[in-house]
């Protein structure tokens, strides 16, 4: 059987910029990212990245509207990763850094997808045009995908 594991990732905007972090130890480290975890036994998805949020970065967010539906399969790995992407504009609090994530905007012009994982920049202009979707992604290892979906959606189905 292979197990799943249910993940929020969460991206605050403004009118021209993202707030990523620098994640800082553990999955993906060393890269930009939104904000985001492993959802917790008794807590919503929802809950989970509000949670997740304000632990990572230090802020609340508000009206979050889940916008990306993306699963991940790793080569000789039988967990499916299910990360439930949400989108905001609205928040309170300043951004700090935390032991998880070092915060900071970034220009949707001039994003570090070098320094990103290797799928982002592929979903990203969905996510920064405003659309919905929902994507399939088999790696090898961290770096390589072998074979992907990746679909615009009218409504994220589970
Ligand atoms: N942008 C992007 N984010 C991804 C990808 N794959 C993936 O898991 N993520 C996100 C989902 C989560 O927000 C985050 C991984 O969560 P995590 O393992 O750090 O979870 P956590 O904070 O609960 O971890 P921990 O406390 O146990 O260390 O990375 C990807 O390919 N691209």
């Amino acid at each position: 059987m292979v197990a799943k594991k249910v993940l929020s990732l969460v991206f605050v905007r403004d009118a021209s910029r993202i707030l990523l972090g620098l994640k800082k130890r553990g999955f993906g480290q060393g890269w930009w990212n939104g904000f985001g975890g492993k959802v917790e036994p008794g807590e919503t998805i929802h809950e989970g990245a509000l949670r997740e949020l304000k632990e990572e970065a230090g802020v609340t967010g508000h009206e979050l509207q889940e916008v990306g539906l993306l699963k991940f399969e790793f080569v000789g790995d039988p967990v499916l990763l299910e990360v439930h992407v949400f989108s905001t504009t609205k928040y309170t609090g300043q951004p700090s850094e935390s032991e998880e994530m070092k915060p900071r905007w970034f220009d949707v012009d001039d994003l570090p997808f070098s320094q990103m994982w290797a799928d982002d920049s592929l979903w990203f202009p969905l996510l920064l045009k405003g659309s919905k979707f929902s994507g399939y992604f088999l790696f090898k290892g961290h770096h390589e995908i072998l074979k992907y979906t990746l679909d615009e959606v009218e409504r994220l189905e589970y």
